[in-house]
């Protein structure tokens, strides 16, 4: 850095000083804290933002939200040229200079990592960053943050995209670094249009069986319902009734992680809904979950993401087959693969595999999930609360494009067609990306259409063990180390014994602990045969993380 450089450095974070005595991690999924902690750590990641769009000469995005967090607080995520999260590598990078506890401590850092990781400051590419936010009120003036971030150091671009939701944002840095036209208005027309696409393949003796085409949705009232609002009228197959669209408190009693967690109707639901088809969106529309509410009771019937998975899975396998019995495209067999971790219901797990499907469970957040989901052709990733998505390689893309050209003069509108052209349909529907509420859901409603299917007969594909899952308070939740994808708890010693030992006295027990990424307790997790049995369990390992943790 040159002597310009640090004092732009020591002048722009003198002014946004860290609040003492607050530590902050990058954490499962970005910072996150009340609002009126964050300028300093979202200037910080400006910075960090631009340091990382110098260092691989591509656009990087900065996302200011709390996703499904009470609506005081606020939070900062970097998306990598990829459109994917900010590498794992950067994230001790980021600790560091979010507590750094004073200009000079921040210059020091900073002055090192860009020795160490060779980034040019002068003479070499400039740095450009797509900034995006959700709709919380704080999110104005720590976008302003952010932009003096951006620019304090590198001279960086800033390039203030305004209200999106999270996926929209990861969408767009994907879509310019690939050198295609990467505005909201550009991602709206690709899920449209690929709908449509997927909609008029609708094989025409399925398309009036169980399915109608009425769905209501609980926009969280936050960003995703207010985009749903003004999409649906392009959505001429669906009739979408969008509640909480950004007239109540955000996250309050409504969104996908409420939906999902408490199992009861969001706000502004109710029995009049009964039967119908409902979906739920979290506060920055990167989580999907599907319900059904029971009639005269505020209780629903939760078809939660592994059941959004399966249903994807089932349609997928069966384009591959149809594409298969076609002799001639037999010459590339494309890996299917599905990817959950342990919070994933134990029914739907043994599900996927009684399909053949090859199951592979990392350990929580998507970073994990989404980086083994890329190992397949076509990888399928969801985390039991709706984070999910489908990547397709490269690869097997290309071989798609071709066999599709080659179909549609050959054999125009056969069912290999039809299945081809599906499956490159899916491939630009869906955010390859991040996990996406809004694409997700128009997937969704397409397969049901395919399949002829009511959400009843979609949530019958099998049945959810019972389950609870439980916070636990403990000084230390660093103390609790895990292995094995998070399924077992190799520090304290001897805690794994006494969790075995409960789990033994259940039938169809499954039980594990482990310390919340997003917050400051151990969350377990238990299942069983019964729901009393599940709540029974959960709360003996509780008892015994805190007699192994409460010291
Ligand atoms: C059990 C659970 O739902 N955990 C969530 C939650 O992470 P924790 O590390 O469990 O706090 O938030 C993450 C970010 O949204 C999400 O990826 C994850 O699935
Ligand atoms: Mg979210």
């Amino acid at each position: 850095m040159n002597q310009q450089q640090r004092s732009a450095l020591l002048h722009s974070s003198s002014l946004f000083p860290p609040p003492p005595g607050v530590k902050l991690s990058y954490g499962t999924a970005g910072f996150r804290a009340d609002a009126s902690l964050l300028e300093s750590t979202v200037f910080r990641v400006g910075i960090l933002a631009a340091l990382r769009s110098i260092q691989t000469g591509s656009v990087i995005g900065l996302m200011i939200t709390a996703s499904h967090n009470q609506v005081s607080d606020n939070g900062v995520k970097i998306a990598d040229p990829s459109g994917g999260m900010l590498t794992q590598l950067w994230e001790p990078f980021a600790d560091a200079i979010a507590n750094a506890p004073d200009p000079n401590s921040l210059l020091q850092l900073l002055d090192d990592f860009v020795k160490k990781e060779n980034i040019t400051l002068e003479g070499g590419p400039a740095a450009r960053v797509l900034l995006g936010r959700d709709t919380r009120p704080s999110g104005a003036s720590l976008v302003e943050a952010a932009k003096q971030g951006i620019t304090c150091i590198t001279g960086g671009t800033a390039i203030d995209v305004g209200v999106l939701t999270t996926p929209q944002l990861h969408w767009m840095v994907r879509a310019k670094n690939k050198g295609v036209e990467a505005s909201e208005h550009h991602y709206y027309d690709q899920i449209v249009t690929s709908f449509s696409y997927l909609m008029d393949n609708i094989p025409r003796e399925n398309s009036s069986k169980d399915v109608n085409d009425k769905l209501i949705v609980d926009g969280a009232d936050g960003v995703g319902g207010e985009k749903l609002e003004k999409l649906k009228s392009s959505l001429k197959y669906l009739s979408i009734d969008v509640r909480n669209y950004g007239d109540g408190v955000l996250n309050e009693g409504v969104g996908a992680d409420y939906v999902q967690k408490e199992k009861v109707v969001p706000r502004g639901f109710g029995p009049s809904d009964a039967g119908i088809r409902c979906a739920s969106l979290d506060g920055d529309a990167d989580r999907l979950v599907y319900f059904s509410v029971l009639s005269n009771s505020n209780k629903i019937d939760l078809v939660d993401g592994d059941k959004i998975l399966s249903l994807f899975a089932l349609f997928l396998k069966e384009q591959l087959r149809i594409l298969d019995d076609k002799a001639n495209t037999s010459s590339y067999k494309a890996s299917l693969g599905v990817v959950q971790t342990a919070y994933a219901n134990g029914a739907s797990t043994e599900y996927l595999k009684q399909l053949g499907l090859e199951v592979v469970l990392t350990p929580t957040g998507v970073k994990y999930l989404h980086e083994k989901a890329a190992e397949y052709d076509i990888g399928i990733y969801f985390e039991a609360n709706g984070h999910g998505t489908i990547l397709f390689s490269e690869t097997f893309l290309s071989w798609l494009e071709n066999i599709n050209n080659e179909l549609s003069s050959t054999s125009k509108g056969s069912d290999q067609h039809k299945a081809a052209s599906n499956l490159l349909a899916v491939s630009k529907l869906i955010n390859q990306a991040v996990g996406d509420a809004l694409s997700g859901l128009l997937l969704v409603e397409a397969i049901l259409q395919h399949m002829g299917w009511s959400i009843q007969k979609w949530n019958e594909l099998y049945q959810d063990l019972p389950s609870r899952q439980l916070k636990v308070k403990v000084v230390d939740r660093t103390a609790v180390i895990t292995g094995n994808a998070e399924t077992v708890v190799v520090s304290p010693v001897g805690i794994q014994e006494a969790i075995d030992a409960e789990i033994a006295k259940y039938t169809k027990g499954r039980c594990f602990v482990r310390p919340s990424g997003t917050e400051d307790v151990v969350r377990v997790y238990a299942e069983a045969s019964t729901q009393e049995a599940a709540d029974s369990l959960a709360h003996s390992v509780m008892v015994i993380v805190h007699q192994f943790l409460w010291f």
